[in-house]
């Protein structure tokens, strides 16, 4: 891992709802509903069959004055200047940070436990995702849970620092739970894309989870 000798460009400290979405369709249907945080999560295909959602996704997230996080496809992300790339810690092993960061592009970093998220402050990210919180149908997990104790812990150990992204199971009525442990924004990915009426369901979140505009965190 090849770590930049200055930290990552800053994002707001509370990033707001930010949901994770796998889709073009669903990026466009959610900037139009004002979500101003927001990831392309396409998963396993080849570079040149996403390229083409990537480049129309991080033009619309530029529209509409958006954050766009690009998940994994990081040369994609680069060439094409996305607001910001998402990697987990294993892809922090084959990810150029020193390219993404001379790029000027913003860098979200996943965390399960103390050891991974040491990891994390090492690259000094814009943002450090914890999770999974809550169990989840959305993605495999190898370890369990953290639960909310956990999550409180982890964000006491980083101070303010960083700002901070909870992830994993977390529905709309288990949200103000969360966002009681001091996190500064909560990512979806079913709460939103299984909802019987999506569109209430992400105006609620927006709600229990505002957006801040500032970009005070201190390192
Ligand atoms: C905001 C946010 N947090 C965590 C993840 C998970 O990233 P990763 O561990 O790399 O797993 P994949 O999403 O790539 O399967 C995320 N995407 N977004
Ligand atoms: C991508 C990802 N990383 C950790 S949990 C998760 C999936 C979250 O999905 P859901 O909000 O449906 O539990
Ligand atoms: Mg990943």
């Amino acid at each position: 891992m090849n770590i930049p000798a200055t930290p990552f460009p800053l994002v707001p400290y509370k990033l707001g709802l930010y949901p994770v979405v796998d889709s073009l369709q669903w990026v466009e249907k959610l900037l139009a509903v004002g979500v101003k945080t927001l990831q392309l999560r396409i998963k396993d295909l080849p570079d040149e069959q996403v390229e083409p959602a990537i480049v129309a996704a991080i033009k619309l997230g530029r529209d509409y004055q958006a954050r766009l996080f690009i998940n994994d496809y990081w040369k994609l992300a680069v060439k094409h200047q996305a607001y910001g790339i998402h990697l987990g810690q294993e892809d922090l092993d084959t990810a150029d940070l020193l390219a993404i960061h001379q790029a000027g592009l913003r860098l979200g970093v996943s965390t399960h436990d103390d050891a991974e998220l040491a990891r994390a402050i090492s690259v000094r990210p814009s943002y450090i995702a914890l999770g999974h919180i809550f169990p989840t149908q959305t993605k495999a997990m190898p370890s369990a849970p953290q639960g909310l104790e956990e999550l409180a812990h982890h964000i006491r150990q980083l101070n303010g620092h960083y700002p901070t992204v909870a992830i994993g199971g977390i529905s709309l009525d288990r949200v103000p739970a969360v966002m009681a442990c001091g996190v500064g924004s909560v990512a979806v990915v079913s709460a939103i894309t299984l909802a019987a009426d999506w569109q209430a369901a992400t105006r609620q979140l927006m709600q229990l989870c505002p957006y801040q505009d500032d970009q005070d965190a201190q390192r």
